[in-house]
């Protein structure tokens, strides 16, 4: 796909809501999805039971946007494939879509770029969403573990114009990660704390896309760490794998399905 073909995606959008005291709400994850975990998944679910609990916001959709090719960090396979990946890996989800925009484009586009451009297409082209009292624009949020909003006390990698105008504007919502001291991560970012909502990881998880290219390399499982279409699609394009070294399940002499662990390899390996 080209950004010539490219429609926005809004079939699993909500486009109603029955409670006119709430405000709609589309949560937007960014990031290198290189690949695409179950944690990238379950943050959606924390952040929607969060919204339902503590907010006055009702969730009507949320997108996953994968950053572009220009991004170049390490680990970052081809754009295509953590498309692919991510929507794989949500086919089966009946309100989280995967948008391809931001992945189209050559060059590097800004978080905030990214953003105005959800609001573009869900409030101005799609007008919002239709309630009891008529039709109301989306929030639209930026859904990101603490390690991300810490970056944005770090000098030099977001332009401070940037990061007023996505908490002034949009707001995020953050789910803590272990090695991240959020209260050390908000401490420059205090003016807008109104439109921060931290997420309590309540079952710790720390899966990472690092680990889990850590683990393609050192031949290990990855099963159960990611969708297993996931799992399917990172063994038939040998993704992953240090220096395009060979192959590590999907060989005709080898009996484990992909993804699988060594230590479960069929009968003639057993001994
Ligand atoms: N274990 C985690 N806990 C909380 N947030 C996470 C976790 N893993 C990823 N995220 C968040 O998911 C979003 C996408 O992250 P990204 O694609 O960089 O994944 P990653 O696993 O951190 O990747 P990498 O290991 O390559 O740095 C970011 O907002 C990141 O903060
Ligand atoms: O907009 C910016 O200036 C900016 C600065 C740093 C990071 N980001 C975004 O934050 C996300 C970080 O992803 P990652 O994989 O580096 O954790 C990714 O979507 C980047 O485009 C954005």
């Amino acid at each position: 796909m080209s950004l010539d073909d490219y429609t926005f995606p809004h079939s699993r959008l909500r486009r109603r809501i029955t409670t006119p005291d709430r405000t709609p709400l589309v949560l937007i994850a960014c990031g290198s999805f290189s690949p695409i975990t179950f944690l990238h998944l379950r943050m959606f679910e924390m952040a929607a039971d969060y919204a339902r609990f503590n907010t006055e916001f009702e969730v009507v959709g949320a997108y996953l946007s994968c950053v572009g090719d220009a991004y170049k960090k390490t680990g970052l396979v081809k754009a295509e494939h953590r498309i692919n990946m991510c929507s794989l890996a949500v086919a089966q989800s009946s309100w989280i879509s995967v948008d391809p925009w931001e992945a189209l484009h050559e060059e590097y586009l800004e978080t905030a770029k990214v953003l105005d451009h959800f609001h573009h297409e869900i409030n101005e082209v799609l007008g919002g969403v239709e309630t009891p009292e008529g039709r109301k624009q989306c929030r639209i949020a930026l859904l990101a573990g603490a390690d991300l909003i810490q970056t944005m006390s770090t000098p030099g990698v977001w332009a401070d114009k940037d990061i007023e105008y996505i908490l002034r504007n949009f707001g995020a919502f953050i789910v803590e990660r272990s090695g991240t001291d959020i209260d050390e991560a908000l401490s420059t970012l205090q003016t807008y704390k109104s439109n921060i909502f931290v997420i309590q990881q309540l079952v710790q998880n720390d899966i990472s896309s690092t680990k889990i290219r850590l683990f393609r390399r050192r031949d290990m499982s990855i099963r159960y760490l990611v969708p297993e279409p996931v799992v399917n699609y990172i063994e038939e394009h040998d993704l992953y794998e240090e220096d395009g070294a060979a192959s590590t399940g999907s060989g005709s002499g080898d009996k484990r399905k992909p993804g699988e662990s060594k230590g479960v390899a069929g009968p003639s390996s057993a001994g």
